[in-house]
């Protein structure tokens, strides 16, 4: 069993070992070893230079195996079933991490047997007995497939063969993983071992099926455990629905939803945007004469609840009417848009900025007393004298007459308050403007 290019990196007393054994390099699966029981269980195909993983019905076995072997491990476990021309049996695979001369990372695979060989005689008779104790198991229209603690397939009806596209002679030398696609599985022998050993009562999984024309289709396979009458034997019984087009309505229904939901969400973005446009003033985005009244007969009721004081602030621009003339329109919006935003500057976020109509603002401060708020209007008073607005190379000025009002003291309503706070900005206009008023 020599072979230049793949030296034994073991002595031939391997070869007295009655267990078989191999030896396998890490990185690419390659065969370097097996001792006379190995060469007896696989038969002559196995040869050194081959691939490892061709001796495994499932080819990922060995691969995993080694992946545990390349991660650091020094040993790693595995069950396989092989059969061969006499038997079928489940082995038990010790992998043990070595080197050979070279240095190269190799794996020593024993192979020890596990489960007594269940013999073809045996087996057929099993299976005869499940197939006459149950005459419509060829007419369902499901697909039925019934295999053995080995994961071999026992027998499987004509609408399981219609599935997948093959004769049940092809199937029966397929094993389940065969039958999906390479990153997933079937069911496993650990998933088979549960069931036999009544770990486990019933499997279910939703499958991507490959047919032996390589298109692919979803199936619901159930597999549950099937004693016979004398309880000595079990079979795992899997049923098959092809579910194919069902996920195609449920995918497309999905995907209706997700176009819904999107276009709610857009619907909500929609209608908090026009809440907003109601409820504010276009040119300078502070809220409108509407809400502010709203805001204030709310505000009201908060602070006669919490026994709160509050505070009006009415703001009208001097001469504001010339300013328009004299530079235009345009010059007159910036100055607007210039003031509100100065306004917001000075006051607190939690006050609410207005623009009641044409040159006036009002300010609610809620929580303010007189004295406080009359505080904040000067500061506002003083920014806006000193504000420099350039408009087309053009210096615009301005002042502002802000009148104050406080609830309770100078009333109790919204009205009242806007009365108040109107008078005393009326009253620091007559005073010649640029300044601010309290009522009262
Ligand atoms: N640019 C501009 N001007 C506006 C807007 N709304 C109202 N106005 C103008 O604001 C001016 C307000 O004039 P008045 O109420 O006489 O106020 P004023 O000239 O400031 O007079 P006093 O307040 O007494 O100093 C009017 O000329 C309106 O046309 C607007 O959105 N943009």
């Amino acid at each position: 069993m020599l072979n230049p290019e793949f030296p034994n990196p073991i002595p031939d007393w391997n070869d007295q070992i009655p267990v078989p054994v191999l030896t396998v390099r890490c990185a690419d699966q390659k065969l370097l070893f097996l001792n006379r029981a190995a060469r007896e269980l696989f038969g002559d195909a196995a040869k050194p230079g081959l691939d490892g993983a061709a001796l495994f019905p499932d080819q990922k076995v060995l691969q995993r195996l080694l992946d545990s072997m390349q991660q650091g491990n020094e040993t790693a476990h595995a069950e396989v079933v092989l059969k061969n021309a006499s038997k079928t049996c489940r082995y038990s695979i010790t992998a043990n991490a070595a080197e050979d001369t070279s240095g190269t990372r190799i794996a020593v695979l024993a192979l020890s047997e596990m489960v007594a060989e269940v013999s073809k005689p045996e087996k057929a008779k099993f299976r005869s007995d499940i197939t006459m104790c149950w005459g419509i198991f060829d007419q369902a229209a499901v697909g039925i497939a019934l295999f053995d603690r080995n994961l071999d397939f026992l027998d499987v009806n004509r609408c399981w063969l219609d599935m997948f596209g093959y004769t049940a002679e092809e199937m029966s030398a397929l094993c389940p993983n065969d039958l999906t696609l390479p990153e997933e599985d079937f069911l496993t022998y650990e998933r088979a071992e549960m069931l036999l050993e009544g770990k486990l009562d019933q499997y279910r999984g939703e499958k991507r099926l490959v047919r032996k024309d390589g298109s692919l289709f979803c199936g619901d396979l159930s597999a549950s455990l099937l004693r016979d009458g004398k309880g000595t034997q079990s079979v795992i019984l899997c049923f098959l629905i092809d579910i194919t087009d069902r996920k195609l309505v449920e995918d497309k229904l999905q995907a209706s939803n997700e176009q819904l939901e999107a276009q709610l969400a857009q619907n909500r973005l929609l209608q908090e945007r026009l809440r907003d446009l109601a409820v504010r003033d276009p040119l300078t985005s502070l809220f409108n004469r509407r809400y502010m009244e709203e805001t204030l007969r709310r505000e009201l009721l908060r602070a006669a609840r919490e026994d709160r004081p509050l505070s009006l602030v009415m703001i009208d621009i001097d001469r504001f009417k010339p300013l328009n003339d004299t530079y235009g329109h345009p010059a007159g919006d910036l100055v607007l848009k210039e003031l509100a935003a100065l306004l917001l500057r000075h006051l607190r976020s939690e006050d609410i900025v207005c623009r009641f109509g044409g040159d006036e603002f009002v300010a609610i401060l809620p929580g303010a007393p007189l004295m406080t708020a009359a505080q904040r209007a000067e500061s506002c008073r003083l920014a806006f004298q000193d504000l420099r607005i350039v408009y087309e190379d053009q210096v615009l000025t301005s002042a502002l007459s802000i009148g104050v009002s406080e609830y309770p003291r100078h009333g109790a309503t919204g009205e009242d308050l806007l009365f108040q706070a109107d008078s005393a900005m009326y009253m620091a206009k007559r005073a010649g403007g640029n300044r601010v008023m309290v009522w009262g």
